[in-house]
């Protein structure tokens, strides 16, 4: 089974948008939960610009399906995490300035760095994940730094879905296999949507894990929640 777990950082970013607490973010993790969500991701950025530190410490508190707190793992996200011990941890090498991700991690030239945070986040309990471009040389290295899964960073794929999808899918089919063979879990995250989702699903059926946002919370407008929530998950099902 594929799990969806919901991103609600555009929920932070509209309540935000106000200064007060419309939407109030810790009722729509609830609610995204009994709609469907197997998971709430968040992803706080060092100017919380959407999601802010103390919006992780109500959510950690409530969330009863499975907490994914994404970032770059500086001083203040590794304290974080060590402090929540959500059940998942995904390392994302995004600079402070970055719009959005846009990137995985050179897990080559970071492995290191990369080794002593994962084992960090691993003792205080949470499954780390790395996010990670599909380009099979960064696996083996990624594999080494101990981590328990990796998340294949699905922009480039949604973005050339529509020119010719098969071609699009291709390297993450090569990427997920090796993934497999060397043992490491597979989430799937970035710009996913309800076009894109049940193709890679049905290409790459032994994904663990997609993180969906942006797209979904758009859905979400015209679609409701609950509806939304269920058409993703409908998805995953092929
Ligand atoms: C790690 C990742 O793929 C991102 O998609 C992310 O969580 C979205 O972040 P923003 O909502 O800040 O664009
Ligand atoms: N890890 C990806 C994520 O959480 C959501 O990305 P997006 O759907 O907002 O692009």
């Amino acid at each position: 089974m594929t799990k969806l777990s919901v991103n609600i950082n555009k929920i932070a970013t509209i309540r935000n948008a106000r200064g007060a607490n419309n939407p109030n973010l810790v009722q729509v993790a609830l609610d995204a939960e009994r709609f469907g969500a197997q998971g709430i991701t968040v992803h706080p950025r060092p100017d919380e610009r959407h999601i802010r530190y103390q919006d992780v410490m109500d959510l950690s508190k409530v969330v009863t399906t499975e907490f994914n707190i994404e970032g770059y793992p500086d001083k203040r996200y590794m304290e974080m995490v060590k402090l929540v011990k959500p059940a998942q941890a995904t390392l994302v090498p995004d600079p402070p300035e970055a719009i959005t991700s846009n990137t995985g991690w050179d897990t080559i030239a970071h492995q290191s760095m990369l080794k002593d945070i994962v084992a960090e986040l691993k003792e205080s309990g949470c499954r780390v994940s790395i996010f990670i471009n599909p380009e099979t040389k960064f696996f083996e290295p990624a594999k080494e730094t101990g981590t328990d899964r990796v998340e294949l960073y699905t922009e480039p794929y949604a973005s050339q879905f529509h020119v010719d999808r098969e071609k699009a899918v291709k390297p993450y089919v090569e990427v997920a296999n090796l993934a497999k063979e060397l043992g490491l879990g597979l989430n799937a995250g970035h710009d996913l949507d309800l076009e894109n989702l049940a193709f890679l699903k049905h290409s790459i059926p032994f994904l663990d894990e997609v993180s969906i946002g942006h797209a979904l919370i758009c859905d979400a407008l015209y679609y409701g929640l609950e509806n939304t929530i269920q058409m993703y998950r409908r998805r995953l099902e092929v």
